[in-house]
């Protein structure tokens, strides 16, 4: 992923492991989702049994890893992180699979990319709690099964579309994270500043809360960098004012765009008289990936009234075109004429 707010150098992923929630009740925002999973989590405690698997959608930067951590803690077991893509060979999975103890949490983060070979071997992990692995090959081939430990299995994906039925099927709990309101941004922004000692008003909170596309992840840098400006002209506090120049310096805009979300709706007015065209004709004429494009800047893009799906591809809204200060009425062609 290339988007330079989302992206998490090894500095920051340190800096993000501090500021994480680490219990159901201090995680800020998605309501429904903590409702639900709180009451998961008791039930299956009161059974004594391991937390059915769980699948966790949405954008990046939302909370999908720090859920996972949250799960293991409430659930007081202990987690073991990985990722689809390092899960090469079923080596791989049965050396993480037998390492778990009762109960605990196997976290498997871009779950949608893992090798359908290893994901053939998680389906009777996960239904049976038995690995079915085949060794030797041609007439000495044979099957030996391996009992695992009862396990819930975490799942993580931005895309969640990606995932085959039958994996989708063995998830009992499915969540969708969503985008944050400004409110709970400017809760998060104030949470981050008192755990970083960090001084800040409730205005400056709300003018990064604001700016943040939605995404805790980005406020969390944005704050980051603020700091910076502020240390700099000497202000132990950081105000609405400072969170304005240190983000106007960052490009990041009034309602938070950044430059390839910029990028993506001149394109499509500019080269395309607002649309429809096409997601990889699109990718091409913004030099992005245009699986980036699809889960990590066109559905804030949506939300917010910028852009539209339809089947015969994207199109920019009339909001879009008023945002980039083009009057829809002179291009010729386009959807509003
Ligand atoms: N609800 C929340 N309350 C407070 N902080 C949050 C919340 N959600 C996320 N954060 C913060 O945002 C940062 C990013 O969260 P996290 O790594 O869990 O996102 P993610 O959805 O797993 O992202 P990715 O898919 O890119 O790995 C973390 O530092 C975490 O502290």
């Amino acid at each position: 992923m290339q988007n330079p707010l989302l992206d998490a150098s090894d500095n920051d992923q340190e800096f993000e492991r501090t500021l994480r929630p680490t219990r159901i009740n201090e995680f800020i925002g998605q309501k429904k989702v903590i409702q639900n999973l709180s009451v998961f989590i008791r039930a299956a405690q009161k059974r004594d049994e391991a937390l059915d698997h769980v699948i966790l959608s949405g954008p990046p930067g939302l909370g999908k890893t720090t859920l996972a951590h949250i799960i293991a803690n409430e659930m007081g077991v202990q987690i073991k992180p990985t990722t689809g893509p390092v899960l090469e060979k079923p080596g791989d999975l049965a050396g993480m699979l037998t390492n778990l103890e009762e109960g605990d949490v196997l976290f498997i983060d871009e779950i949608h990319r893992l090798n359908p070979v290893i994901e053939e071997y998680l389906y009777s992990a996960m239904e049976d709690y038995q690995l079915d692995i085949v060794i030797d090959s041609g007439p000495n081939a044979r099957s030996i099964q391996i009992e695992l430990n009862r396990f819930t299995l975490v799942g993580a994906t931005t895309r969640k579309g990606l995932l085959t039925a039958p994996l989708r099927a063995r998830f009992g709990i499915d969540m969708r994270l969503d985008y944050y309101d400004v409110e709970l941004l400017q809760r998060i922004a104030l949470r981050t500043a008192s755990i970083l000692n960090m001084g800040i008003t409730e205005t400056g909170a709300h003018e990064i809360a604001r700016r943040s596309r939605g995404t805790p992840r980005i406020v969390n840098k944005l704050l980051r960098r603020t700091r910076d400006f502020a240390q700099v002209k000497d202000m132990d506090t950081i105000n609405d004012e400072i969170a304005d120049t240190a983000l106007n310096a960052l490009d990041v805009d009034e309602n938070g765009l950044d430059e390839m979300d910029i990028r993506i709706l001149k394109a499509i007015i500019e080269n395309y008289e607002g649309g429809p065209v096409g997601l990889g004709t699109l990718g091409v004429a913004v030099g992005e990936d245009k699986g980036t494009i699809e889960e990590v800047y066109e559905p804030y893009l949506i939300k917010e009234g910028f852009l539209q799906r339809t089947p015969k591809g994207r199109i920019a809204t009339r909001q879009a075109f008023e945002y980039l200060g083009v009057n829809p009425d002179k291009i010729e062609g386009n959807l509003f004429n």
